[in-house]
């Protein structure tokens, strides 16, 4: 844990002082597990980048394109389906999904140029 995470204050609340002392603890006890889901998601996300980095690189050593496009679409039409058979809005989970790949493009792009440059 660094200096950061471990002055993360669990109880801070702009509601502080103005809730019934019942309310709040309710309150902070599911903030609770938002906290260690939100942690959970960063160090999954971490380990997606890990992973779509390594992709990256190959595609940069053998000249591939940094999108598949047709790759995209299937994962999409998985994803709205596990969505839907976990209650969650599956538009939602499309945006989710295509907020991350455009992210991942760029950074393929980026990888993509480094690699040309260096072998000028
Ligand atoms: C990671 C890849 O590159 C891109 C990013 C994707 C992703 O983040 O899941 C999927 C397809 C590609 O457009 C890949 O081709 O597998």
């Amino acid at each position: 844990m660094t200096e950061k995470t471990r002055r993360f204050d669990p109880s801070a609340s702009s509601l502080a002082g103005e809730v019934n002392p019942a309310v709040m603890e309710e309150l902070l006890s599911v903030r609770g597990s938002i906290d260690n889901i939100d942690a959970t998601l960063v160090y999954l996300l971490a380990e997606r980048f890990k992973a779509t980095q390594r992709v990256g690189h190959l595609k940069a050593e053998h000249k591939l394109p940094p999108a598949d496009p047709a790759r995209e679409a299937a994962q999409i039409s998985r994803l709205r389906a596990l969505a839907e058979e976990a209650h969650l809005d599956p538009a939602f989970a499309e945006k989710f999904l295509n907020f991350i790949i455009s992210e991942v493009i760029r950074h393929h792009q980026d990888i993509s140029q480094n690699h040309s440059l260096r072998d000028e």
